[in-house]
């Protein structure tokens, strides 16, 4: 992809990345992503917003080639995918000076090894004038890393998040087109990378309600030409009350905890509460991750497997606690052969989910019109509880 002007003397720059299929090792990429840098040319001075992931360098690098001269760089967040091909640019323009914050300078001297004269920090709101245009560096601690920050163009009140309201997208639009689409794919995005840190993002959110925003340019995904979109969908997803949802990742070998699964999906319909039923034997967990971001409840699906839950559900335990729902309840279904410690296990790899526990459903080999009729009562619990906290 070629360089794709903005406005005037603003520029996107980077690279699409069609084909990626996995973040981090980790995040599923069903539509791929975009690694987005910025070229502001203010009347004296030049300055770049981040640079690309490392295996993108070469793409990068070319789009650089038209560009005589930068004065600063200003590396938002230290993560490789934006900050991996700081190095090469340093090359390119040796006079040129990196600004992050403070704690994005140690890390970046760590991660990449950048020779710390390269370095200016910036304090909280401090500005930067490039002659006709002016930055404004604005804080944002763990979003989502310790160290991130954004930058403010005042004149054209365009705000350059990196990370903070990203979307995993490669396009060829440069701006949002559907809205529904980049909706889910920024919905995922937030599950899976902002989620356990609701509570200080609501903060950086009440932070930049000061700036005039005309233009959100994320570090990943499409452009907001319209920023309320998703700014009013950030403060749902971090100030909103759980929904009146029942997330249930399962896993069965032999049908029988797939049995108490279907009836639970049947009787929570019944008494009006919203399942998102996840097999995690197949599932993409970023929808699964996406689903936990309004539920008010999770119910684990699990055979007993040597003793304790199938690894897989222990998967979705563990990945669940790490991201901090804000689910207000739990409870486990599942067959057993003989014994074994699974409800214990699955209680214990949750400490950081605030959650009232309802009385599992367990039963012996295939379930019985007994474990059926536990599983009413459960839907009629979960069903109950969500009413009386006024879940909708
Ligand atoms: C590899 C394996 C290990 C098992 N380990 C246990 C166990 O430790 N304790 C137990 O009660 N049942 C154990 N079982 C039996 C299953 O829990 C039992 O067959 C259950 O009904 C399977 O549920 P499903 O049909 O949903 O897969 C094991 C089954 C398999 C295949």
């Amino acid at each position: 992809m070629k360089t794709r002007k903005i406005k005037d003397h603003i520029y996107w720059m980077g690279s699409v990345d069609w084909d990626s299929r996995l973040f981090d090792s980790l995040i599923p990429l069903p539509d791929g992503t975009s690694y987005n840098a910025y070229l502001i040319e203010g009347s004296q001075k030049t300055v770049l917003l981040d640079t690309v992931d490392p295996p993108m360098a070469g793409e990068f690098m070319a789009q650089l080639e038209g560009v005589p001269r930068i004065d600063y760089i200003v590396s938002h967040h230290a993560e490789q995918d934006h900050s991996g091909t700081l190095l090469q640019v340093l090359e390119k323009y040796p006079g040129a000076r990196l600004i992050t914050t403070p704690k994005a300078r140690g890390m970046l001297i760590d991660l990449l090894n950048i020779p710390e004269e390269a370095f200016i920090s910036v304090k909280d709101g401090e500005t930067l004038s490039l002659g006709d245009k002016t930055l404004t560096f604005i804080h944002t601690p763990w979003v989502h890393w310790p160290e991130t920050m954004v930058t403010y163009l005042e004149e054209d009140k365009i705000l350059f998040s990196c990370d903070f309201f990203g979307s995993h997208i490669a396009s060829a639009d440069l701006f949002v087109t559907d809205e529904g689409r980049v909706f889910e794919a920024a919905k995922r995005y937030f599950a899976e990378i902002m989620m356990p840190f609701r509570s200080v993002i609501k903060k950086n959110l009440e932070k930049l309600a000061a700036c005039e925003i005309e233009m959100i340019a994320p570090g990943h995904g499409q452009l907001y030409p319209r920023p309320a979109f998703i700014v009013d969908a950030y403060r749902d997803w971090t100030l909103g009350a759980p929904r009146n949802t029942v997330v249930l990742p399962h896993v069965s070998m032999h049908a029988s905890t797939q049995r108490m699964v279907d009836h639970l999906i049947g009787a929570l319909v019944d008494k009006g509460v919203r399942v998102e039923p996840f097999n995690l034997a197949v599932t993409d967990i970023g929808k699964l991750a996406m689903a936990l971001v309004d539920a008010a409840t999770i119910v684990v699906g699990t055979p007993t497997v040597l003793a304790g839950p199938h690894p897989y559900a222990a998967y979705a335990a563990f990945l669940a606690n790490a991201l901090r729902p804000n689910t207000k309840f739990l409870s486990v279904i599942g067959s057993y052969g003989w014994g074994g410690k699974t409800v214990e296990a699955l209680a214990g790899m949750i400490p950081n989910l605030k959650v009232d526990v309802i009385d599992p459903v367990l039963c012996k080999g295939v379930p019985s019109e007994e474990a059926f009729n536990a599983l009413d009562a459960l839907a009629a619990a979960i069903a109950r509880k969500h009413k009386e906290n006024g879940f909708t």
